[in-house]
């Protein structure tokens, strides 16, 4: 329980599914997200002529339409059911039903938090290299989740300070955070992003569990 109402804005949606059923659900729906993503990207290289756009774009608004039959307004949000477990498949960094999130694979390490991504057209900030925002969102994302997973409760990003080191080309990286220090409440985290260049990135951040998320003795 927390000491306050969660906040108006906190979408959350409760469901009456088992594990099994959610991770059939799950094995639905990835695959067309995965492909939702390479469409975004083969657009981006693709060189064929105007009767080939126009025939896909008929695809995709057929797509749209099917998909478009049944839908829930707003956000994801958080979904739960009665068994503890809880899916934000909308996150903009690791949902998996959200294709304009990056292709970021979680691998587990005793030190923190490891996600390993290959960063493709979809991605290009400068010529060749990742966007700094993505940047930016990678280390926010593996930060929080090292401070959530060593505080067990959803930590919001208060400030993040990131070093562009070098630039970070696309194709393979691979980012590390982990808690330096700790109080009750607050979360030093630092988080590196990797390349077969070395450290393009670094960052600190001081990650909150919010006041409304803690529980009563921890205030
Ligand atoms: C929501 C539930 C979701 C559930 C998810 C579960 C699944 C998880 C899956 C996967 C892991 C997710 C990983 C996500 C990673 C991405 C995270 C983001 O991008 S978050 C979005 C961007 N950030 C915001 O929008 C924050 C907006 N700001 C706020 O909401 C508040 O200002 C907040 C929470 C940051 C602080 O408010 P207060 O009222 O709770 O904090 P007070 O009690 O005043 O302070 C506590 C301590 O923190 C320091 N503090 C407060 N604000 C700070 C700040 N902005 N920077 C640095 N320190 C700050 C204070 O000085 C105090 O420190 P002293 O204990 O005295 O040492």
């Amino acid at each position: 329980m927390s000491n306050e109402q969660r906040p108006v804005w906190h979408k959350r949606v409760t469901e009456a599914i088992s594990a099994d059923e959610l991770a059939e659900r799950e094995a639905l729906w990835v695959p067309l997200t995965e492909e939702v993503r390479e469409l975004v990207s083969t657009a981006i290289l693709s060189e064929v002529d105007e009767h080939a756009v126009a025939l896909a774009r008929q695809h995709i608004r057929a797509a749209q339409e099917i998909l478009g039959t049944k839908v829930d307004t707003g956000s994801f949000g958080m979904h739960v059911n009665d068994e503890g477990l809880a899916w934000n498949w909308g996150n903009a960094a690791t949902g998996q039903k959200n294709a304009v999130a990056p292709p970021l694979c979680q691998v587990p390490i005793a030190d923190g938090v490891r996600y390993e991504a290959d960063f493709g057209a979809g991605y290009e900030g400068p010529p060749g290299c990742l966007h700094g925002g993505w940047i930016a969102l990678i280390l926010d994302h593996a930060s929080g989740r090292a401070a959530h997973l060593e505080g067990n409760g959803p930590t919001f990003t208060g400030t993040l300070t990131i070093r562009y080191l070098q630039p970070t080309r696309l194709g393979p990286a691979v980012a590390h955070a982990w808690v330096e220090t700790r109080t009750a409440n607050k979360f030093v985290v630092r988080c590196t992003l990797s390349t077969e260049d070395g450290v393009t990135a670094e960052s600190e951040g001081v990650f909150v569990l919010a006041r409304w998320a803690r529980k009563p003795q921890e205030d």
